[in-house]
């Protein structure tokens, strides 16, 4: 029961209250008097720093938050500081950072910048400011232990935790990829012992891109189209039920660019090659084996495909004891079987110089998703190598060049090396006009029907123009003139 008796009287609050008012002016007047003997004892500025310090621990102290990311759990490494860790890297341009670490390692293209210990970094996220800073303590053990704070404001705890962090991770995987070092793997032999290959990579280091690639502007722009498609339908393919794979056959004679268009498609996705030399493989088993190893995200690539499967000629030590050996339905099932669904992302390129030579299960539909043809130099692709070789959009020689690539099949090798020959822009159009114009003569040489026509079609004045300058003794003929429906003159005629 509650009993007023209980209460204190007026009397004792009064005593009480006054007690109480003498020791808090007690309390002030020592104060005073230690501040000022801290004043004579601590410079100013020492105080405004310590004080700053102080601040910044106990600022809001209700209403933040923080977050802390170990280095390792456990000593298992924890992915979150590894992603926290690349993401930051892209935040170094924040003004409020006054040191940053800078590296390089080798072979790497661009250069490391990651932010040292103790400094804070803000970022903002959907209009939330978080804190970030890397924090450096010793463990138990006397290791040194590193550790992110991420803080910011208690209300957007969910947000962070459920949105911002997985942001994060996600971001950090999408710088890895655009800073990936790209590896060209291809197969390595244990030595004599073991006829078994294994992959060893190296740095692929290309240069081929597709905007150096001289061919035909509709078919790159269909490849292009085709490659973003296909990095996006991750969902598309599960939907239907199909692997999430895609097959291109290059065909062409030597020299079209097709090696070069593996390495330019590598480019543009950032997927690794491996280079699938058949001709060192020697069973399926084998082959099933090496196809497993590969990783998503890659390009298998069989180079000349019409020579690799000719099994007949491999040597009878290469034979497996079982009748285990390569065949091309092998290779097919491992394909289109067991390989392509044990992972994702997988891109397969056959390349060919006779794809009339291939066998009719590589071109049935379905298998090879584009067959891409890759031809001598158009008109077109010759602009493109010049404007890269010679830095030229135009020049009065191009017109001649242009109808005698229309007569005479170069490839775009050809044309490049011919277009390297010197630093003079002029010397090096008139030096693959002389090859081209020899050329046609040669083809002509061997192909008296079309030297016929070609008299009846030449400009009767030629000869007149003399190329002036340069001690050029090349007859200009008025090329125009020619029929613009003459047949090519070498279909085959390789350099
Ligand atoms: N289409 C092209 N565009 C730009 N450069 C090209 C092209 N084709 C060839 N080249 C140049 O010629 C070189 C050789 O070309 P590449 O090796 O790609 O031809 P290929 O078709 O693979 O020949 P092969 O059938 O002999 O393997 C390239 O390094 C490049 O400099
Ligand atoms: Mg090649």
């Amino acid at each position: 029961m509650f009993s007023l008796s209980k209460l204190p009287s007026a009397t004792t609050i009064l005593s009480t209250y006054s007690s109480l008012t003498a020791f808090m002016m007690l309390v002030k007047a020592i104060m005073n008097e230690a501040w000022s003997v801290v004043n004579q004892i601590i410079p100013q500025d020492f105080q405004t720093k310590i004080l700053t310090k102080l601040g910044r621990l106990y600022r809001h102290p209700t209403s933040e938050v923080t977050l802390i990311i170990h280095e390792q759990n456990c000593h298992v490494t924890n992915e979150m500081f590894e992603a926290s860790e690349v993401y930051l890297r892209s935040k170094t341009t924040n003004p409020s950072l006054e040191k940053l670490i800078v590296s390089k390692q080798p072979r790497e293209k661009n250069l490391t910048i990651t932010i040292e210990k103790d400094q804070e970094i803000v970022d903002f996220f959907e209009c939330i400011q978080v804190k970030w800073k890397l924090t450096n303590k010793k463990n138990d053990s006397g290791r040194d232990s590193k550790f992110f704070e991420l803080s910011f404001h208690k209300q957007y705890k969910e947000k962070v935790i459920g949105t911002y962090l997985h942001y994060v991770l996600k971001r950090s995987k999408d710088i890895i990829e655009e800073n990936r070092t790209l590896k060209l793997h291809s197969l390595g032999m244990y030595g004599d012992r073991d006829e078994s290959g294994v992959w060893k990579s190296i740095n692929l280091e290309h240069p081929a891109t597709f905007d150096t690639l001289a061919m035909d502007t509709n078919i790159k722009k269909e490849v292009l189209e085709d490659l973003d498609r296909f990095v996006k339908r991750r969902e598309f393919y599960k939907k239907v039920g199909k692997p999430w794979k895609r097959g291109y056959l290059l065909y062409g004679p030597p020299g079209t660019g097709k090696s070069s268009f593996i390495a330019a498609m590598a480019d543009y996705l950032k997927f690794n090659i491996y280079d699938l030399e058949l001709t060192s493989i020697y069973s399926n088993t084998e082959l099933r084996r090496l196809l497993l190893a590969t990783k998503n995200r890659s390009m298998v690539v069989i180079e000349d495909i019409d020579c690799s499967v000719e099994l007949k000629d491999r040597r009878s030590r290469h034979r497996a004891n079982n009748g285990d050996q390569l065949t091309l339905s092998g290779l097919l099932n491992c394909i289109d079987g067991l390989w392509s669904s044990c992972g994702d992302e997988r891109i397969i390129i056959f390349t060919t110089n006779y794809k009339d030579r291939l066998d009719p299960a590589l071109l049935r539909p379905g298998r090879m998703d584009m067959h891409i043809h890759m031809s001598y130099c158009t008109p077109c692709g010759f602009k493109l190598l010049a404007s890269n070789y010679l830095q030229i959009q135009n020049h009065p020689l191009f017109e001649e060049i242009e109808v005698l690539m229309k007569n005479v099949n170069v490839t775009p090798a050809k044309v490049a090396e011919e277009l390297m020959k010197s630093d003079d822009a002029e010397t090096s159009l008139e030096g693959l006009i002389n090859f081209l114009e020899s050329k046609e003569t040669d083809c002509k040489k061997s192909n008296p029907e079309v030297e016929e026509e070609e008299r009846e079609t030449t400009n009767p004045k030629e000869g007149e123009g003399q190329k002036a300058g340069k001690g050029n003794k090349r007859t200009k003929k008025t090329k125009m003139t020619r029929k613009t429906n003459v047949i090519k003159y070498c279909i085959n005629c390789d350099d």
